[in-house]
């Protein structure tokens, strides 16, 4: 399909296709094998992303980054989502919370973020506040010049590693409880890091516990005001649905592309298995799957690019195409047979991997709630 794509960003997922591919893909392996990247790989990597000015591709001119538009940053991130979960995401994407930081801050937070210089993680998510993030159990209570922080997160992706991590925690106030965004060191004491909780795919990928246990936080560590925890930590929440949506499409591509080569040399009954016309409507089935998603996803990103409010759009394209990817590679690993369940193929791998973006990022069932309001209006959807 002809989406009319601006020749210079058709260079840059050109210039990310050929990262994956051959810098990427040579990795998965071992990274499936160990659920970890090792620390030479891990470096090489992120220089190469940094030499090709790939790193930080989500950031604005005004934070360090190239100020792309929300459309090539979907083609980026679509051609990275042909990559393992935890290979891509070498190319770091720093928390878009952190343009909230004062001047003060931007040197010790925002810049080495951008430079690839500290690791972040973003710490919402409790075993009591899942999709209800405003059900936080986790306090911050004043304390001289700083706060007194407790409570426990789970889930937190890279809480064990990060440098650093931003911390959402409710503060009593007079208007009641107002969550708030909190920076913490990693080995501050009191901040310990607990389980790192296994998982499906994401080989390689950590998502784990993490408690607080009186941890001070000097007040200068407070991003934004007392109050604006969730809107701050939910501020990129649109970047991050159309980025999954993105992801996802790579994903699908890759099991699609794997399938259709398949079928084109693989014979059985003495002919290719694509003169099968049983298999060719998969094909078509998928194609059409894919394309779909693609539109959406494409416009979703454009739409954000006219600064409209897209909310409505980016769900329909995260709910779209998360839901698709794991619809075409659970296809493609069936148009491989038994060869698509081993691990001598990244279908199985996919499969795996694909199952958690209709998860992460709001639910799908979170995206039609979205999606729901905007269709009735607030009035008719909030009526009990
Ligand atoms: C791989 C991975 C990485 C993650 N990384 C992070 C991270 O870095 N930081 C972080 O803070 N969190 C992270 N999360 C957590 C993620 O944001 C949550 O898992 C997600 O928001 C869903 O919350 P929950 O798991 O508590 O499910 P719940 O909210 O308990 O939902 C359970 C089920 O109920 C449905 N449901 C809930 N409410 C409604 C409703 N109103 N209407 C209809 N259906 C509903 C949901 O859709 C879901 O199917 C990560 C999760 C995963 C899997």
């Amino acid at each position: 399909m002809n989406y009319a794509i601006p020749e210079e960003f058709v260079q840059l997922a050109e210039l990310t296709r050929q990262f994956v591919q051959k810098e990427l893909w040579p990795q998965e392996a071992v990274v499936e094998r160990l659920d970890e990247i090792p620390a030479d790989i891990r470096q090489a990597l992120r220089a190469k992303a940094r030499e090709l000015g790939l790193f930080a591709f989500n950031m604005p001119e005004s934070a360090g980054g190239p100020g792309l538009p929300y459309f090539a940053q979907v083609l980026i991130r679509e051609q990275l989502g042909q990559a393992g979960v935890a290979l891509a995401n070498l190319v770091g994407r720093p928390p878009k919370a952190l343009m909230a930081c004062s001047a003060q801050q931007r040197k010790q937070f925002l810049e080495p973020a951008v430079q690839g210089e500290k690791i972040w993680a973003f710490a919402l998510s409790e075993p009591g506040a899942g999709s209800d993030a405003m059900a936080l159990s986790s306090r911050a209570i004043r304390d001289g010049n700083g706060w007194r922080l407790n409570g426990t997160k789970h889930f937190i992706s890279h809480g064990n590693e990060a440098d650093f991590v931003l911390v959402i925690a409710n503060v009593q106030t007079p208007e009641g409880q107002e969550p708030t965004a909190f920076i913490v060191g990693q080995g501050q004491p009191g901040f310990i890091v607990g389980r790192v909780q296994q998982k499906m795919g994401w080989r390689g990928y950590p998502i784990c516990e993490l408690f607080f246990d009186d941890v001070f936080v000097p007040d200068e560590n407070r991003l934004g005001d007392v109050g604006q925890g969730i809107k701050l930590g939910l501020s990129n929440i649109q970047d991050s649905r159309i980025g999954v949506a993105a992801h996802c499409l790579g994903i699908a591509q890759r099991a699609y592309d794997y399938a259709v080569n398949h079928l084109r040399i693989r014979k059985q009954f003495g002919r290719p298995l694509g003169s099968f016309q049983g298999l060719q409507w998969k094909v078509a089935d998928m194609a059409l799957d894919l394309e779909q998603a693609r539109a959406l996803v494409y416009a979703a990103a454009r739409e954000m690019d006219l600064n409209a409010d897209a909310r409505q759009s980016v769900s329909m394209a995260k709910l779209s195409a998360t839901e698709m990817a794991g619809r075409v590679v659970d296809q493609a690993l069936q148009l491989l047979g038994g060869m698509g369940y081993t691990t001598d193929v990244p279908l199985e791998m996919l499969y795996r991997d694909v199952r958690a973006f209709r998860i992460g990022e709001g639910t799908s069932e979170i995206q039609k709630n979205q999606i729901a309001r905007a269709c009735l209006g607030k009035e008719v959807y909030s009526c009990q």
